[in-house]
């Protein structure tokens, strides 16, 4: 039996007076990717930013249920949310870089951290950019501005700022969406060898990224989750109506 990472119960999540989540159950388990599909406006993002608090930002949000890290509450008071965030980082659709060198995005988590010893970063730069596949491309421009590379490749840089803070989850929100087909490929590969060492949590609106690269799907409607279950088995035998017509592109 896996270790599940994170669980969540009965969660709710209110924009205003809009229930934008209405009662989730779903538990991610460790060294899977877990895809979450469902038509634009089903909750997906709302679902996926809970689980490091970036909606917490938002305005008028209100929250109900339990959510918990490794059994850790992480909507308790005494949760420290920058920690939460190292824990459980956070990809977005469009790459987002800082106005800095390669070096100085992947080495920012640690520094923020307080870490100065240049031996150290330098080996979490290293390390992070070989496991996000862009190492062999960037080593010999290491201190060039990250927004002179690709969008594909300023996605992968992101992707090793995440992984230079040793995180256990990685949340992506539909990473692959604003880049090119052979950009998408690297990112879809360097998921599948990073899943070994990550609980992997991803948004897609790409069904055939779901099938190839996830464990599990859970798939989402309206603000609730409709099927949860191992990936081949949904695809091929969907337990709902509602998932075998939206997996057949009859609605979304
Ligand atoms: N900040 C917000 N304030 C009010 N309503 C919001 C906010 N963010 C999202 N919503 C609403 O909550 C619902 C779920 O939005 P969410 O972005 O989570 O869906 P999604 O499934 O990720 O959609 P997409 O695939 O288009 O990104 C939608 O009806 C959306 O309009």
């Amino acid at each position: 039996m896996k270790n599940k990472v994170i669980t969540s119960k009965n969660v709710h999540l209110f924009y205003g007076s809009f229930e934008a989540l209405t009662g989730i159950d779903l538990d991610f388990n460790e060294h899977e990717i877990t895809a979450m599909i469902g038509p634009s406006g089903c909750g997906k993002s709302t679902y996926l930013r809970l689980l490091n608090r970036m909606n917490d930002l938002i305005p008028n949000v209100k929250i109900q249920g339990d959510i918990r890290l490794e059994g850790e509450d992480i909507y308790a008071a005494n949760m420290d949310v920058v920690s939460l965030r190292k824990r459980v980082g956070m990809v977005f659709q469009q790459p987002n870089p800082f106005p800095f060198s390669i070096y100085d995005n992947v080495v920012y988590g640690l520094r923020l951290a307080g870490v100065k010893d240049r031996g150290t970063l330098d080996a979490a730069v290293e390390t992070s950019l070989k496991q996000a596949a862009i190492w062999d491309e960037v080593k010999d421009k290491l201190h060039t501005s990250a927004l002179a590379l690709s969008g594909g490749q300023q996605q992968r840089v992101c992707i090793a700022r995440v992984l230079a803070v040793q995180p256990e989850v990685i949340l992506l929100d539909e990473p692959t969406s604003a880049l090119d087909p052979i950009s998408s490929t690297q990112i879809e590969n360097m998921l599948l060898d990073l899943r070994d060492r990550y609980t992997i949590i991803l948004v897609t609106h790409n069904m055939h990224q779901a099938s190839r690269i996830s464990d599990k799907t859970a798939f989402f409607l309206q603000g609730r989750l409709v099927e949860f279950d191992d990936t081949k088995k949904m695809f091929l035998t969907p337990r709902e109506k509602e998932t075998e017509d939206y997996l057949n592109g009859r609605f979304g």
